[in-house]
């Protein structure tokens, strides 16, 4: 995003690892493992490190997912084509493999750990091959290693705890995040041009000791088993929205917009009713199912969109959830038209953190947020050489980066659907529920 109308110089995230790189004819091994053979869980298997050698690359659900560490192969694109020149390469990098894949499932072969940036401008987009990577789904187990030889897989111990953590305001402080919120409201109520504006902010955590992605992997894992817990390129986060998954010529979504969180001592089912009957959560729901349907429409076949949300129960937060799904058009299965990156690119953002109508709501969050996102609310997941995989939307997460004197530095995101008749105190209490979840995994909570 550009400069914006803000007066203060806006802080860029950085990616110091931006080292691009890839040989030429990787070779790609995928074997079955037997039933019989015992191997650690797929978190367990992860070695602990910070280094990109052993950083670990993550997207588990409910014990089924997938892991990996090391790098055979980065790529790096940014701007209005970061989509589609990601999809490009991804293609080009394949077509140069050696690959021998016994399996033959979505996620075996080649795969990419992927983190899309929100924005066109700032922002890098990452495509990151790592060297070994773990699978489960359905009771199948394999394992596939791309260039070189063979790793070693043994249950790794758990990460060390990063000792004291302690929380400061982070480039966009809630009381200025309040105060947009206020301004947005106020556009709202003055024009008719705008409908829903995604407006977010950030916090900082630091830590004293070093922070391990496995350590709140481990932690997020364990509290949020029904999110899609994700790692890839220091983003570590559960989200509970899955933007896309692509299987063969099925697609799938979870949308999710509206939402309520425990306060006041209210009992869980008074807060489902006031969620379900409340017209403004209907409201930002129906503009974020809107969103995705009017995108995914055109690739497919049957589109099968829910009249009425479903309440989605989480720790934190309760959301109103759509679960979408469709068939592509086999012709265009057919040409690659609609692999992964390309569906991704055509739904993102949808309504869910961007906006209605999206290119007027993505002007406002370019002026009013005095932030980067970064790759908060980008699209962050896995694909394979088929162009199946899957894709969530960045949320509930933290930039993870290492500090000067020894620590870690972690840098949480959250963000609300805002409409005229938004209230700004409750949207700064809503993100703060948004930000729990990874709080109580930095501190260790279980
Ligand atoms: C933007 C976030 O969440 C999104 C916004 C929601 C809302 O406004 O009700 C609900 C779920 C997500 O689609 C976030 O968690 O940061």
């Amino acid at each position: 995003m550009g400069s914006g109308g803000c007066a203060s110089p806006r802080a860029r995230e950085t990616y110091p690892r931006a080292v691009e790189y890839f040989q030429r004819n990787l070779t790609v091994r995928t074997r079955a493992v037997p039933p019989g053979q015992e191997l650690p869980d797929l978190l367990e298997s992860l070695p602990e490190g910070v280094s990109p050698d052993t950083d670990p690359v993550c997207w588990i659900r409910n014990g089924s997912g997938l892991v990996g560490w090391g790098e055979a192969a980065r790529v790096e694109t940014s701007g209005g084509e970061r989509f589609v020149e990601a999809d490009e390469r991804w293609r080009e990098l394949v077509a140069g493999m050696d690959v021998d894949d016994e399996v033959g499932l979505p996620g075996t072969g080649p795969v990419a750990f992927t983190s899309i940036a929100f924005a066109d401008d700032p922002g890098s987009s990452v495509l990151i091959v790592p060297e070994v990577v773990i699978g489960q789904r359905a009771g199948v187990r394999w394992i596939t290693t791309i260039g070189g030889g063979r790793r070693e897989v043994r249950e790794a111990p758990p990460a060390a705890a990063p000792g004291t953590v302690r929380y400061s305001d982070g480039n966009f402080p809630a009381t200025r995040y309040g105060q947009a919120v206020a301004e947005a409201v106020h556009r709202m109520r003055e024009s008719e041009s705008l409908d829903k504006v995604v407006l977010a902010h950030d916090l900082l955590a630091t830590t004293s000791e070093p922070l391990r992605g496995r350590y709140l992997l481990d932690n997020l894992t364990r509290r949020y088993p029904d999110c899609w817990t994700f790692a890839v390129d220091g983003l570590v986060g559960a989200t509970p929205e899955l933007l896309l998954r692509r299987a063969g010529d099925e697609v799938n979504s979870r949308v999710l917009a509206g939402t309520a969180w425990p306060r006041d001592g209210r009992p869980q089912h008074q807060l489902v009713t006031e969620l379900i009957d409340s017209a403004k959560n209907r409201g930002e729901h129906t503009h974020a199912v809107r969103s995705l349907a009017r995108e995914l429409e055109p690739f497919c076949k049957e589109l099968d969109v829910p009249s009425t949300p479903e309440v989605l129960r989480l720790r934190n937060v309760l959301h109103l959830a759509s679960d979408v799904s469709g068939r592509l058009d086999p012709a265009l299965v057919e040409n690659g038209e609609a692999g992964l990156l390309r569906l991704t690119r055509a739904v993102h953002p949808t309504a869910a953190v961007g906006g209605t109508p999206t290119a007027r709501a993505i002007e406002l969050i370019d002026e009013l947020e005095e932030m980067d996102r970064g790759r908060y609310s980008g699209p962050v997941g896995w694909q394979d050489a088929e162009g199946n995989g899957e894709f969530g939307i960045a949320l509930r997460c933290a930039r993870i980066t290492e500090d000067a004197d020894g620590g870690s530095r972690a840098r949480l995101f959250a963000g609300c659907g805002v409409v005229a008749d938004s209230d700004p105190d409750t949207e700064v209490a809503e993100a703060e529920a948004k930000m729990l979840p990874v709080r109580e995994a930095l501190e260790g909570l279980r």
